[in-house]
């Protein structure tokens, strides 16, 4: 049986993101811990948010070569449900991640060209979820949010054991497209729906998610 499409909305800031994304009927939020991102939250910020996340909607927490004790911090302060890797972290950090802290993770990696792809092996079997998202261009600070998709075609013929999400330049116009040429069940978008670096927009929200779920 195929599985249903899943919508995660990452970077969320406000209370507002976070009624527009569950209204909207996204599966995921994203919270970024990452200070040079506009999307940045401080734990005494995400805190309070992740507790009004209603039930059924998945609070993660993206970090990006977080050491233990910013973890030890983020875990014992914010309510989670997953933690998402963003950075260089190796299989072995990552095992080391799930078992330290008893959350399920998703391992996220930068596609540019055919053989990146092999890096996501590495994780499979390791991470819970891998995020497949498009690797930042030379010269970019941010290691993802860059409103830039991938080749899709890349993705043609391959397949994973563990659950994968697709990232990268997603938008409410080319999601359909997206689930069509990629064959994902699950979409990961940040940029896409924001009038501004780190200002998410409802109505965009909404259209992402309606025109995700009515993909099929
Ligand atoms: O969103 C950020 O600012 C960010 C910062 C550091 C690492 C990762 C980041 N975002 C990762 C995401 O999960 C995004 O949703 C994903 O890369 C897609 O972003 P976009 O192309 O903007 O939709």
């Amino acid at each position: 049986m195929t599985a249903p499409i899943a919508v995660k909305i990452c970077g969320l800031r406000d209370r507002a993101g976070i009624d527009a994304a569950a209204r909207a009927g996204a599966r995921y939020v994203g919270f970024v811990f990452f200070p040079k991102s506009p999307r940045h939250l401080t734990l005494e910020a995400a805190a309070p948010l992740a507790g009004e996340v209603p039930v059924g909607v998945a609070k993660v927490a993206l970090t990006v070569n977080a050491d233990d004790a910013f973890l030890d911090a983020l875990t014992a302060r914010v309510p989670l449900d997953m933690l998402q890797l963003h950075g260089a972290e190796s299989p072995e950090r990552v095992a080391e991640v799930k078992a330290r802290y008893g959350l399920p993770v998703m391992k996220a990696v930068g596609v540019g060209e055919a053989s990146d792809l092999a890096a996501l092996d590495l994780y499979t079997g390791v991470a819970d979820q891998l995020l497949v998202d498009a690797k930042p261009p030379r010269g970019v600070d941010l290691p993802g949010g860059n409103g830039l998709a991938f080749d899709w075609r890349l993705l043609a013929g391959v397949t994973w054991k563990s659950p994968w999400m697709l990232a990268g330049g997603l938008t409410p116009d080319n999601a359909r497209e997206a689930v069509a040429r990629t064959g994902t069940r699950q979409l990961d978008v940040s940029s896409g729906v924001e009038s501004a670096p780190g200002v998410k927009d409802a109505d965009l929200i909404d259209r992402f998610v309606a025109a995700a779920l009515t993909a099929d």
